[in-house]
């Protein structure tokens, strides 16, 4: 039976492009097929994970130049008991997609806030009267191109093979080394690796609670890769804290972080321990048949 991995869409995002990955790399190392599912945005992907509607999802963490993407930070932490399977980066390439006969027409740019950001430098540059228009997908941002020639949309030069739709200029992000992290995650138990994601709300009001924590893993020599605060959503000034961990969660030292962490957060969310897939050029490029080979639950 195939396995359903739930992924942002319309087809042909950055998201799409990684769930294709992992399911070729799921295919060759297990001979597992899969079928990739479309969601409307990052939280119904992960929330099609929760509900046991689609088998995995895939859905990007944190980019190279924005930081994180604080939309998968809050599901992850809203929904119960997701767990995190692998890791993965892709290198990014943003194009200007439109229908204008010239970049001088374009009166508003289309795409997802990541996009935006991520070629801030170039949009003010090339098209600094452009109106920014955030949507939920890059693909979502080539709707609108057809029906208005003053329209532009950023989003993947597959994205715009897929529709048949002109670029005017690419790469356009600000810097060319542009990475992004995506996470697959799922509700079975984590398969292992070499990192391990966590996340905490703290109690209210105790002076030098984050430092106290912090030093959990410091006594022990854990090293740390990544901590990022998110509001609770609650009250102005709280805060939910994500670590990642370069350390699998059954090594001893970690087993102990943990138990003592238990002791002074308010909630703790462990996410799981996960290996960082490594990707070469070969799976980069999914083909046509890949392409069809999808459903769409929008
Ligand atoms: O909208 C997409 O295509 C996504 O997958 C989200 C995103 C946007 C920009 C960079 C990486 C991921």
């Amino acid at each position: 039976m195939s396995l359903s991995i739930a992924h942002l869409g319309p087809t042909g995002t950055y998201a799409e492009a990684a769930a294709l990955t992992y399911s070729q790399w799921l295919t060759q190392e297990t001979g597992q097929q899969s079928i990739l599912c479309s969601y409307p945005s990052i939280a119904q992907t992960l929330e099609a994970v929760a509900n046991g509607q689609a088998s995995l999802g895939v859905v990007p963490i944190e980019n190279s130049l924005e930081g994180s993407v604080t939309m998968t930070m809050d599901a992850l932490w809203r929904f119960d008991n997701l767990q995190i399977q692998q890791a993965l980066i892709l290198p990014i390439a943003h194009a200007l997609i439109s229908c204008a006969s010239d970049l001088a027409l374009i009166r508003a740019i289309y795409s997802h806030p990541q996009a935006l950001a991520q070629c801030q430098g170039w949009i003010d540059k090339f098209l600094p009267l452009a109106q920014l228009v955030p949507t939920n997908a890059t693909t979502e941002a080539l709707q609108h191109l057809e029906q208005d020639r003053t329209a532009g949309a950023i989003a993947s030069q597959r994205a715009a093979q897929l529709y048949n739709l002109p670029i005017l200029a690419c790469p356009i992000n600000d810097y060319p080394d542009n990475h992004t992290r995506f996470l697959v995650v799922s509700l079975n138990p984590s398969s292992g690796g070499s990192h391990t994601s966590l996340a905490f709300s703290v109690p209210a009001n105790i002076p030098g609670a984050l430092a106290k924590l912090l030093q959990i893993f410091a006594s022990r020599n854990i090293n740390l890769s990544r901590i990022e605060s998110r509001p609770t959503k609650r009250s102005l000034g709280e805060y939910l804290f994500f670590i990642d961990i370069e350390a699998n969660a059954n090594d001893p030292a970690i087993k102990s972080a943990i138990a003592e962490l238990k002791l002074h957060t308010e909630t703790l969310k462990i996410f799981g321990s996960y290996p960082v897939l490594p990707i070469n050029s070969k799976n980069q490029n999914p083909t046509e048949k890949d392409i069809l080979a999808q459903e769409t639950f929008e």
